[in-house]
């Protein structure tokens, strides 16, 4: 594969009789770009990201690069793609470092012990993991397993990463070293990443464009700065915002109220 070039074209992804992707197409994704998945809880994020890593049946086309997805071979998709899923490295006794290692062992053998060993004690690094290295994985907290996940994919150091949720179990911190870190692999590495949020402000901060989602079809997509709105996300998720500047010059969204009328509590 020559770039991080991708290609979403009437995308549609089932489980047994319930569609819960329909007909998504978007605007070809390039390296150089990190782009927020947002919705709703259920509105198909996740399905999304697995569907672009090649781990779901699906309609229509997912190319990356010039190669439909479902096309690659596990060892080419291992090189290309970074899946982060949303759930944290299970607890087990394998120690933090064994855990990393073995996962980049088995990703990219030919890259030799010297060199998988330089990546993973960079990746331990900018994650803050490094006095975690030889503790085992049952033994670190939610925010470190998480991060720890997040180690094993850096250091493959692919061209596209699909993050899903990356950031629900970190501290504020680290929200942003690992958001930061990824946008320094899209604007100095050429990298494209895609990456759920719940966070709309991480959205503004970190990403350039956003797709949002609602009942598994495309609501809207766009540049994040200007292009989402108060009313894109009233639709989207039932509430009141503002958006707002700060006193640094950045827009910040301000939720006020919850308006969707299924979803707020009567009172009388
Ligand atoms: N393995 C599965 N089998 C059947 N239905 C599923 C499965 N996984 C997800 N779904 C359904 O697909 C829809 C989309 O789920 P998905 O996890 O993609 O949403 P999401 O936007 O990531 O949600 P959240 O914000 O809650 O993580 C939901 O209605 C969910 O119930």
């Amino acid at each position: 594969m020559s770039g991080a070039v991708l290609r979403i074209e009437n995308l549609g992804c089932s489980y047994g009789k319930d569609t819960v992707l329909d007909g998504i197409t978007l605007p070809v994704m390039r390296g150089g770009s990190m782009v927020a998945v947002l919705g709703p809880n259920g509105a198909g994020k996740s399905t999304l990201l697995k569907t672009i890593a090649g781990l779901l049946r699906h309609s229509g086309s997912v190319k990356v690069g010039d190669r439909e997805v479902t096309g690659l071979g596990q060892a080419e998709k291992l090189r290309t793609i970074g899946y982060s899923p949303q759930t944290a490295p299970q607890a087990s006794a394998l120690l933090a470092y064994e855990y990393a290692w073995s996962a980049l062992r088995a990703a990219l053998p030919e890259l030799g012990n010297a060199e998988q060993e330089r990546r993973i004690q960079t990746a331990f690094e900018r994650l803050g993991l490094t006095d975690q290295l030889f503790k085992p994985v049952g033994a670190l907290s939610g925010g470190q397993r998480q991060r720890l996940g997040f180690s094993q994919v850096l250091a493959r150091e692919p061209l596209l990463y699909l993050l899903d949720e990356p950031t629900s179990a970190l501290d504020l911190k680290w929200e942003i070293e690992a958001l930061g870190l990824m946008r320094d692999r899209a604007d100095r590495g050429g990298a494209l990443c895609l990456v759920a949020l719940h966070d709309l402000n991480l959205a503004m901060r970190f990403c350039d464009r956003f797709v949002l989602l609602k009942n598994g079809k495309l609501l809207a997509e766009g540049p994040v700065v200007g292009g989402l709105t108060p009313e894109m996300i009233r639709a989207a998720y039932g509430v009141e915002a503002r958006i707002e500047t700060c006193s640094r010059g950045r827009p910040i969204i301000l939720a006020d109220d919850v308006t969707d009328q299924e979803t707020t509590p009567r009172r009388d």
